[in-house]
């Protein structure tokens, strides 16, 4: 079908999709996109939106960003791609530089390039496996860590990322995460509780890796208590395995650091990263320490596009803008902006169960008021009321929230085992006068 010269209205191209595009792959909205910057998306009928989604955690410097768009320009004329097992190029050696430098831990470390978050962690769980001589691994409850056929059985949730998709990958073993909301558990007692798990049913030597997001991403923004993480990096040093830190939706200054493991000096032994890496390219890495990077055999990590040089020119602009706005300074101060407004809110809405993250990556969490079971724990530290735990989710209030947000052109996502958080995912760029917009659209749509 030859595509005619004007612009096509979302409605014609929604009914082209329907019948070329397959339904597994869905769209949150039915807008299309026609151009972008900063922190607002416009779509082919002049409709703005208001980015609070970011791609999913992506164009954290903003999309289009000027420095990324002349760095692929320059990159795209001189050539767009040799294969670096092929012909190697030097952008793919200053990417895996800087990731380097940049990721937690004053060790000397290695880093390989790839395409995906997914097949980041694929390629991590295969680094650990040949560094360890180990084949368990050890996930937590409410994980997310992709989609492909390994990654799917690291991941929680069944449906839709895992239904009908079996049989998954063995040797995969899952533990209980640190929820303070709904376990209501100082971090020490939630990892202990975890490690005895990993003890009894899987055996601490059998175990190649423990891989863990800092803060959880698609399973509910989900942020450990303190003391959770280091507990369990600990464990991990002690006992031979690798600890894996998954920073592919906290990074590259989402959660107010440069990595979200340094909120707790937690230096993983390796560490994924995709996402924000490079402002909205396809580019995914894993960074470890060099010893363990290095026990793999040459020839046995690679792949036909990892490191597009493209890619990686938006990669080294992409850094280069967070270093020069200081991005992670910018994360830190939509937290000040944003979470004292979301505690307000929890405290004229019962049905805001709780309000947690860290930087800008921030969510509420939607339950049905006073449906704490009987004789649940009153959680203590530093909820607005003292919120009940256990408290039943509302994913359709939830649902509900999302749908007033985009009738009214504020891009909102959720997350979360039961679909009932609504996360904050801004570009790291919004300024403070469409921030303070998108948070006048959110106080309607409540
Ligand atoms: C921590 C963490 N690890 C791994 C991944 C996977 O990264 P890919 O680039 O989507 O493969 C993610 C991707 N999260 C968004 C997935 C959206 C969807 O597919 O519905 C993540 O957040």
């Amino acid at each position: 079908m030859s595509i005619s010269s004007e612009m096509h209205r979302s409605a014609d191209i929604h009914k082209r999709r329907s019948a070329a595009v397959a339904r597994g792959v869905s769209s949150m909205i039915q807008s299309y996109v026609d151009h972008a910057s900063g922190g607002t998306l416009s779509d082919v009928d002049g409709r703005e939106w208001i980015d609070m989604a970011a791609g999913i955690a992506v164009t954290n410097v903003g999309n289009a960003s000027p420095r990324v768009v002349a760095a692929v320009q320059a990159q795209v004329e001189r050539f767009t791609h040799t294969c670096f097992m092929i012909a190697p190029y030097e952008s793919y050696v200053a990417v895996c530089e800087q990731l380097n430098a940049l990721t937690p831990g004053s060790f000397e470390k290695r880093s390989a390039l790839f395409n995906s978050g997914a097949e980041a962690v694929e390629n991590a769980v295969k680094i650990a496996r040949h560094a360890t001589g180990r084949r368990a691994v050890v996930v937590f409850d409410h994980a997310y860590h992709g989609r492909t056929n390994l990654t799917m059985a690291l991941t929680a949730k069944d449906m839709p990322y895992k239904h009908g998709f079996g049989p998954f990958a063995g040797e995969i073993y899952r533990v209980p995460m640190s929820y303070p909301f709904r376990d209501g558990l100082a971090g020490p007692d939630a990892a202990a509780l975890a490690i005895n798990t990993i003890e009894k049913q899987v055996g601490a030597d059998q175990v190649a890796a423990v891989l863990i997001e800092p803060i959880q991403g698609e399973g509910g923004f989900v942020v450990p208590a303190p003391g959770f993480l280091p507990a369990l990096a600990a464990w991990a040093k002690a006992n031979g395995a690798m600890f894996v830190a998954d920073e592919i939706q906290t990074g590259f200054c989402r959660t107010g650091d440069w990595f979200a493991s340094t909120h707790e000096g937690v230096e993983p032994d390796i560490v994924t990263t995709a996402k924000g890496i490079a402002g909205g390219l396809p580019l995914a890495a894993v960074t470890g320490r060099a010893e363990v990077m290095d026990a793999v055999h040459v020839g046995g990590l690679g792949g036909t596009y990892g490191g597009n040089p493209i890619a990686c020119a938006a990669a080294l602009a992409s850094i280069e803008t967070m270093r020069e706005l200081e991005l992670a300074a910018a994360a830190r101060r939509i937290e000040s902006v944003m979470l004292p407004r979301l505690r307000e809110l929890q405290q004229r809405h019962a049905f805001i169960g709780d309000v947690r993250g860290r930087g800008a990556m921030l969510a509420i969490e939607i339950v049905v008021p006073d449906s704490a079971a009987p004789g649940t724990i009153t959680a203590e530290r530093g909820y607005a009321r003292g919120a009940p735990l256990g408290a039943t989710p509302d994913p359709a209030k939830t649902a509900e929230i999302q749908r007033l947000a985009h009738q009214a052109g504020l891009l909102l996502l959720t997350c979360g085992t039961y679909g009932n958080v609504i996360r904050f995912l801004p570009p790291l760029v919004m300024d403070d006068a469409t921030l303070d917009r998108a948070l006048g659209l959110l106080e309607s749509s409540l």
